[in-house]
């Protein structure tokens, strides 16, 4: 069909009051950059739609951006045509033909901004009704649930056409929630966590830690390529490289082994709020799961949680651990998460951690470390790259051989 607009309804923050303006802006904003390789578009915001107008640009294309921008609850395809019933006739006909198949009940639904138009709302409704009797006489009426509702807009300047309403993202605009720092391993659950973050309009960066010699490039490009996963959601997003090497060797020559997974954990955090302060974050995000491994019961997340009195952001909490698989499918990272490639916490992982960490014992141990001076030079490392959904950081086959061997 060839569609002239994309009708987009606003998701939650039609609720929000007096941040209405605020919210309409970011994802307008948001709209524009997920949109930014169709040049011929015209998106116009208005109080309760925003209008994406085609200009001749390929609408499947144009959607299957749009399903990825949060702030979204649905969206049309329509066709626009001239406010004259022989063209309304003309072009429902045409429309109902290629999306309503033989046999389906539908109803009519006319909503009128202009309302100097000849026909109200109702004799609208009851016109094309009566016009499908002759040209689609296959068609039933029901005004309950029926498989199709052909949208009418009288609008001041045309009349649009629709039958589909898809689901969008849903969430809010990403940007409205302030900015924070999402601790990315290379694992299912970080990636889980940053979607759900993005999806509540939080902006992320990511933090990620990696230890070479003991972990690998491809380990690295991992953690970016699971980056590029996200970026669709957020237009693009930083991801902020920290050398652990020292900082780990120097845990494993001090602290005793039991303690070794909670001291680490300590620095990657004070890292990461150091990281968060530097650059304007206001919370960290991580995909811990309550009682998933030794790191992450509740006596561990008091051991470690210590070290900052940021808040800690924690979307997968409470998800068995199929749950977040399932997400993470969706979202199209799952695979790359079960890649084998070593994160640099597996690599340091004693045989058996405390699962059970004293905080006192936690704090003594850590202050036997120049935490000042290991922190100082980690941070002096840091590395960011903008990364954005098109970037390719692995030949997946090819590191995956040279990983195995
Ligand atoms: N190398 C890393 N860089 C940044 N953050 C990390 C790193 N390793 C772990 N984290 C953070 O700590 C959380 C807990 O990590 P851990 O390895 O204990 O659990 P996990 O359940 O395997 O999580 P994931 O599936 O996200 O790796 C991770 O979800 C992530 O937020």
């Amino acid at each position: 069909m060839n569609y002239s607009e994309i009708m987009v309804r606003y998701g939650e923050l039609s609720t929000k009051g007096k941040n209405r303006q605020a919210f309409i802006g970011r994802l307008h904003g948001n709209i524009t950059k997920a949109l930014h390789e169709f040049p011929a578009l015209t998106i116009r915001p208005k109080r309760d739609r925003l209008h994406i107008e085609l200009n001749g640009e390929d609408s499947t294309a144009v959607m299957a951006r749009l399903s990825k921008v949060f702030g979204i609850q649905s969206y049309s395809p329509s066709v626009k045509v001239a406010k004259e019933m022989a063209a309304v006739h003309e072009a429902a006909l045409a429309l109902m033909n290629e999306t309503v198949p033989e046999g389906s009940s539908y109803k009519v639904y006319t909503r009128r901004s202009d309302h100097t138009f000849e026909l109200d709302t109702n004799e609208m409704n009851l016109n094309l009704g009566d016009f499908f009797v002759d040209h689609r006489p296959d068609l039933k009426v029901q005004m309950r649930q029926p498989d199709f509702t052909l949208r009418v807009e009288v609008r001041r300047e045309a009349i649009y056409l629709s039958t589909q309403t898809i689901l969008g993202a849903g969430g809010m605009p990403v940007g409205t929630a302030g900015k924070a720092m999402l601790m990315l391993s290379g694992g299912i659950d970080s990636p889980v966590a940053g979607y759900y973050a993005l999806k509540r309009g939080v902006d992320i960066e990511m933090v990620h830690f990696f230890s070479p010699p003991y972990t690998s490039d491809s380990a690295l490009n991992k953690a970016k390529q699971l980056t590029t996963k996200l970026a669709p959601y957020a237009g693009y997003i930083k991801f902020i490289q920290v050398p652990f090497t020292e900082i780990q060797e120097t845990i494993k020559a001090t602290v005793p082994e039991g303690y070794l997974m909670t001291v680490q954990r300590r620095l990657m955090l004070r890292l990461t709020a150091a990281l968060a302060e530097k650059r304007g974050g206001l919370a960290i995000v991580n995909g811990e799961s309550i009682g998933q491994v030794a790191s992450q019961t509740l006596e561990s997340m008091v051991a470690i949680n210590d070290v900052t009195t940021m808040p800690i952001i924690r979307p997968v909490a409470t998800m068995d651990k199929t749950e977040i698989i399932k997400v993470a499918e969706d979202i199209d990272t799952y695979a790359l998460s079960i890649m084998p490639f070593e994160d640099c916490c597996t690599i340091f992982a004693p045989p058996s951690p405390k699962t059970k960490p004293n905080l006192d014992k936690s704090r003594y141990f850590e202050s036997k470390l120049d935490v000042a001076g290991l922190m100082e030079r980690a941070l002096a490392g840091v590395k960011i790259t903008e990364i954005k959904s098109s970037d390719e950081f692995m030949n997946q086959d090819q590191d995956l051989i040279t990983e195995l061997l």
